[in-house]
């Protein structure tokens, strides 16, 4: 196994070549280097019969090249890397593989995806729901849910504290700001949704979901494949 990365350390080209070319030469089984079956229709890809509603629902008909080729190594298991053009189909791909290998009579989180951007995300939630009309719960920057971010709750926050403040020293009343006449400016100012949320990303429960799913992740067993890398 690698050893992790010093903090700061570039990727190094070199070193990667030499892993890779060690990881190639070393007899480990599961290990693949391409995946060359290739399934032209859906039904040939042995997905759940509510899957390939699902997908059929969604308006595919056939699948991409990446779909034919990417499915079902996913579905069996295998770690795989895909890489293909952008709009050709990984995310279908990836969300269908996930879905076949759900146990739905489970209750609990059995399948964690990461996306480096927010509307990445949003578009996998939005597949994983159109194809399999599971639970996905949507996380992220690690603390908000729902369309508005933690910098901008705690913006709006401060600056309808700072409004109440003012209104109440302004007013000549001594400074007596208590939660309902800041629940009742927040109110005004129609924006008490944002307290809703505020309340909610600041709640105990809130991180008690967290690490429940976290901690519900199974361990990891590194098996490695490929899946060909065209479109
Ligand atoms: N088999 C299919 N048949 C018809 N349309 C499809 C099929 N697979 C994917 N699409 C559509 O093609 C578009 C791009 O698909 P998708 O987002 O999965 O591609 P991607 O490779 O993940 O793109 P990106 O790299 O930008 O994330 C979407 O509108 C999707 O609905």
């Amino acid at each position: 196994m690698a050893g992790l990365a010093t903090e700061g350390s570039q990727f190094d080209a070199d070193l990667y070549d030499s892993k890779m070319n060690e990881l190639l030469s070393a007899d480990v089984q599961d290990f693949f280097t391409s995946y060359d079956e290739v399934y032209d229709i859906f039904d040939a890809t042995s997905l759940h019969e509510n899957l390939l509603r699902g997908i059929y629902a969604y308006g595919f008909e056939k699948p991409s090249a990446i779909q034919q080729r990417g499915i079902v190594p996913f579905c069996k298991g295998l770690d795989v890397i895909q890489q293909a053009q952008s709009g050709t189909g990984k995310t279908a791909t990836f969300c269908s593989g996930i879905l076949q290998q759900l146990d739905y009579g489970l209750v609990e989180c059995q399948a964690l995806v990461l996306a480096p951007i927010r509307e990445l995300a949003r578009r996998i939630e939005k597949v994983m729901r159109a194809l399999g009309d599971r639970k996905f719960m949507l996380v992220w920057e690690g603390l908000a849910l729902g369309r508005i971010s933690v910098p901008f709750l705690v913006t709006c926050m401060l600056l309808l504290v700072l409004l109440a403040v003012f209104l109440t020293c302004y007013g000549g009343s001594p400074f007596t700001l208590t939660t309902s006449r800041f629940l009742f400016w927040m109110r005004l100012m129609k924006c008490s949704h944002v307290a809703s949320r505020i309340r909610y990303t600041i709640s105990f429960s809130f991180f008690l979901e967290r690490f429940k799913l976290v901690s519900s992740l199974p361990q990891c067993h590194p098996r490695l494949s490929k899946s060909p890398a065209n479109s």
